[in-house]
């Protein structure tokens, strides 16, 4: 099974035209093999089917995941993940692509056996094509396709195509914050509510500083940590992913953990909800049974 995402050319554009570049990003991408980067198949480059296609993953985005209320998701799977995260940004960084540039819960798919991928990134002459108003995307989409881009690129007027590694490290930051509290991007507490737009004109001015909250223990003491250092202000101040590697692997009995033992999560979510909706069965006809009857 693949995954097709259909790109945003504009009509007048017939065919891309496969220069020199885009061919030599087209095989770099095509041959990069990583269990945590997911596999590029092809790609279409004329109207009217432009897209990109890749490895299925069937349990969707991390986005996805994190917001599906019904999916439990314990620290020891959030770890996992994380490794998956970090081990497939290192190879990335020190491969050919270099940087991913585009790094979101949403560009982050997990397999069957719940092992993350990262996606969708490279082919910035591609994507350089796309036309963003084609999306049709409202203020609050459009604002919060910019939450997980550092500051010093959203300040840029023209930002490089593919990103930089210490933005990508920011992102990760974000993405590291939106795992662990699992209430969305930036997400402050009940209170602190504030709408994509502002919280985009915050970052842009000066990184917003985005108090943890619900310190549980030691463990996410240390991810914490490491989540406000990948959002420092200046980019030299935040680690590169090589040393957050490193700093990853204390936690990484999860690297041996069988993700196959993580699987049942989502069954017993399935049996009690089988098992909540049989209770509310049973409640309705006690209930039927109870009332008065006329
Ligand atoms: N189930 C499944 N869903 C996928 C897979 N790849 C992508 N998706 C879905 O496609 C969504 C991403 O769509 P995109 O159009 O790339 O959205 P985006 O990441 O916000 O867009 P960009 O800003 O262009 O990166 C994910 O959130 C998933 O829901 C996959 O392998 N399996």
């Amino acid at each position: 099974m693949v995954a097709i995402k259909k790109l945003a050319i504009p009509k007048s554009v017939k065919k891309i035209k496969s220069s020199r570049s885009l061919l030599k990003e087209l095989k770099d991408v095509t041959e990069l093999q990583h269990e945590n980067i997911n596999p590029f198949i092809g790609a279409c480059l004329e109207a009217p089917y432009f897209c990109l296609v890749t490895e299925y993953c069937g349990n969707g985005s991390l986005e996805n995941l994190l917001s599906d209320e019904e999916f439990r998701c314990h620290m020891a799977l959030k770890n996992s993940f994380l490794n998956d995260l970090v081990n497939g940004m290192t190879f990335l960084h020190e491969s050919p692509i270099q940087s991913h540039g585009r790094l979101k819960t949403s560009n982050c798919v997990v397999d069957d056996q719940l092992v993350l991928k990262i996606t969708d990134f490279s082919l910035a002459e591609i994507r350089s094509m796309e036309d963003s108003s084609l999306l049709n995307l409202d203020e609050h989409s459009f604002f919060l396709k910019q939450l997980g881009i550092a500051p010093e690129l959203l300040r840029m007027e023209i930002r490089p195509p593919k990103g930089t590694q210490s933005g990508d490290v920011y992102s990760f930051g974000i993405i590291l914050h939106e795992v662990l509290y699992r209430h969305g991007i930036f997400y402050r507490g009940e209170d602190e509510y504030s709408s994509t737009k502002e919280i985009a004109a915050n970052v842009y001015k000066i990184i917003l500083n985005t108090s943890p909250f619900g310190v549980e223990n030691e463990n996410v003491e240390t991810l914490i940590e490491l989540m406000m250092n990948s959002w420092a202000e200046k980019p030299q101040d935040r680690l590169t992913f090589k040393e957050i590697q490193s700093l990853v692997a204390q936690f990484s009995d999860v690297k041996n953990i069988d993700h196959r033992l993580l699987k049942p999560i989502n069954i017993t979510n399935i049996v009690n909800k089988t098992i909540e909706s049989e209770i509310q069965e049973l409640a309705e006809k006690i209930s039927l049974i109870s009332e008065p009857h006329e």
